[in-house]
């Protein structure tokens, strides 16, 4: 089975994206959600957050999701020990969810390809963009409470475009719904060609 990464910085509108994707049929596993599912349900994973960076990482059951952004997105060393830490769970699960799928392709929606090198663990990657400021604007509409310097502190620790779109296989410019909706059926036209 061909395996599609979709991948894409913060608000540049990889979710989106992938529910057009998903519209056409195509099974997507999206990897900030399926690692916030591990981060809580994961007694491994849980343990070992808590070791990194306290109590306050959860509230209850629940994860204390603006406690970890404020440490980890200020702090590079506390970044890589939980993406360490994530990452490696959220390989597993994807592959354990992509042996139950059946259809020609699957995507996985991660931001983080180029920024972990795992370029080579997919087929085809597909980039999705859109400028820096329309991207921080999205996300603060999106987010309540989110401000402009916690967006630019994520933005600070990923690759810039230019660097991404060199690997990519696909590039979409997401502006425009429908022009992103129309090219979005163009790929999937593409892939079904190429991976019937
Ligand atoms: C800090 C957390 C709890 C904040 O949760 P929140 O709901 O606000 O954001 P969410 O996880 O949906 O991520 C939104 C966007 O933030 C950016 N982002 C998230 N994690 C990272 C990271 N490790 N490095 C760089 N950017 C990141 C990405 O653009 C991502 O699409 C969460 O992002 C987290 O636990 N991140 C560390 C683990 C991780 O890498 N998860 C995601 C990839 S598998
Ligand atoms: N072309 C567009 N025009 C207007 N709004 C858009 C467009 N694409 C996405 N959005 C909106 O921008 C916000 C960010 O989009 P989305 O959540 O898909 O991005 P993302 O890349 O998955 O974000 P994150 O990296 O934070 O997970 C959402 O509220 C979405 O509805």
């Amino acid at each position: 089975m061909i395996v599609v990464g979709l991948t894409g910085g913060i608000g540049s509108g990889k979710t989106t994206v992938a529910g057009m994707f998903e519209d056409l049929g195509v099974p997507v596993y999206n990897s900030d959600k399926e690692a916030k599912n591990l981060m809580r349900s994961s007694p491994a994973v849980k343990e070992a957050i808590v070791r990194l960076l306290g109590d306050g990482a959860y509230a209850g059951d629940q994860l204390n999701r603006a406690y970890i952004a404020e440490r980890i997105f200020n702090d590079e060393g506390l970044l890589a020990q939980i993406n360490a830490i994530v990452h490696p769970a959220v390989r597993a699960d994807f592959l354990d969810w992509k042996q139950r799928q059946k259809a020609p392709y699957v995507i996985q929606e991660t931001a983080l390809i180029f920024e972990n090198k795992a370029q080579d663990l997919y087929d085809v990657i597909i980039l999705v963009t859109a400028p820096e400021n329309v991207r921080v604007r999205r996300v603060m509409s999106r987010d309540a409470g989110v401000s402009e310097a916690d967006v630019k502190a994520r933005i600070e620790n990923q690759l810039g475009d230019d660097e991404k779109k060199a690997t990519s296989h696909f590039v979409i410019e997401n502006l425009d719904l429908e022009r992103t909706r129309a090219r979005v059926g163009q790929i999937h036209e593409q892939l079904l060609l190429k991976h019937p």
